[in-house]
């Protein structure tokens, strides 16, 4: 069984920077099918320089850097700027790397837009972003979510991965932190972190890398006797981590572990791995129930892709 490498349980909490001195151009420019729609026009067409932006308050810290709501100091635009962590280890600088790499290929309205990346002399690298206002999904675990009202969270969340999945993109880390709401009922994937291209070593995609929570029993156990189409299906590992998403929305609690326990490894690998995949609660429609039993099939095969999901009664019910 793969070893445990993650530590993206932690949660490291940063102190506030100081306020930010030379910007050199950025290193990281956006992909040309993007810019033109990426890039923040402000003032006489010039695009957002870190220097125009005011830091309201911190939205949030995860394991690379902290995310700060932001105003623009002319237009008074809102926007979220993710400062990344400088004092990086190559795993984590890799990532960013990686991150980088996928937000200049993506363009779609169900992922959070990248508007912009900066560059500073010392090396400190800051993302500016869409802000979402409503933040992550977690604040909805718990709070009597209807089945349509996850519907139409569902539905958004699969256009995104089935975007990702057309371009050759798997996230491998879908997870309700993952996914930010705004006012206007969008919900958009984020944090590309551990995200890859698949190029052609179709199975190093299974690493152990992403939330463990959140894996796929054959990236759990990515030794195992597994036949060659499964580990050639490497985008089925998002569709597992997102069935589990949208059922902890909908019971309120992480489905693998029962209420009210905290998931520490060895359950979680053992539930994963050698119990019946969960099932939506007895009390839901049947439509719901097979959503989540053709979302969390054991053998990466049977699972149903995005865009099978997106054909499901489930989501094409009338509300
Ligand atoms: N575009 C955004 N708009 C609004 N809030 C955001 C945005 N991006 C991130 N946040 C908030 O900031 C928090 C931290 O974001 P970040 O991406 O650093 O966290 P994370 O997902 O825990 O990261 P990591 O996976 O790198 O540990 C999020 O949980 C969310 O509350």
């Amino acid at each position: 069984m793969a070893l445990v490498r993650d530590n993206r349980f932690l949660n490291l909490k940063l102190s506030l920077p100081q306020a930010s001195t030379t910007i050199f151009p950025c290193c990281f420019p956006m992909a040309a099918t993007t810019t033109a729609s990426a890039k923040v026009t402000c003032v006489a067409n010039n695009t957002v320089s870190a220097t125009d932006l005011d830091r309201i308050n911190v939205l949030g810290s995860g394991n690379s850097g902290t995310v700060y709501k932001v105003t623009h100091k002319t237009t008074s635009e809102i926007y979220a700027l993710k400062k990344v962590k400088e004092d990086m280890d190559s795993t984590s600088r890799c990532q960013l790397l990686r991150e980088i790499e996928i937000l200049r290929l993506v363009d779609s309205p169900y992922i959070v837009k990248c508007h912009d990346i900066f560059q500073k002399h010392s090396g400190e690298v800051s993302i500016l972003m869409e802000y979402m206002d409503l933040g992550t999904l977690e604040s909805l675990r718990g709070s009597a979510i209807t089945e349509d009202q996850l519907a139409l969270i569902a539905r958004q969340v699969l256009k995104g991965l089935n975007y990702l999945h057309e371009l050759k993109i798997v996230h491998r880390d879908i997870k309700p932190a993952n996914l930010l709401r705004n006012s206007k009922e969008e919900v958009k994937i984020a944090d590309f972190g551990v995200s890859k291209v698949v190029v052609k070593s179709l199975n190093k995609c299974n690493s152990f890398a992403g939330t463990c929570a959140y894996m796929s029993p054959e990236r759990v156990n990515s030794e195992a006797d597994v036949a060659e189409e499964d580990k050639a299906n490497v985008y089925a590992g998002d569709i597992w981590s997102f069935g589990l998403t949208m059922l902890e929305i909908l019971v309120g609690y992480f489905p693998l572990v029962p209420q009210g326990q905290k998931p520490d490894l060895a359950t979680l690998i053992c539930a994963v791995c050698l119990e019946e995949s969960p099932k939506a609660p007895e009390e839901c429609s049947e439509e719901f129930k097979s959503f989540i039993d053709c979302c969390l099939r054991k053998k990466p095969s049977e699972r149903w892709t995005a865009s099978q999901l997106l054909n499901h009664p489930f989501l094409l019910r009338q509300h």
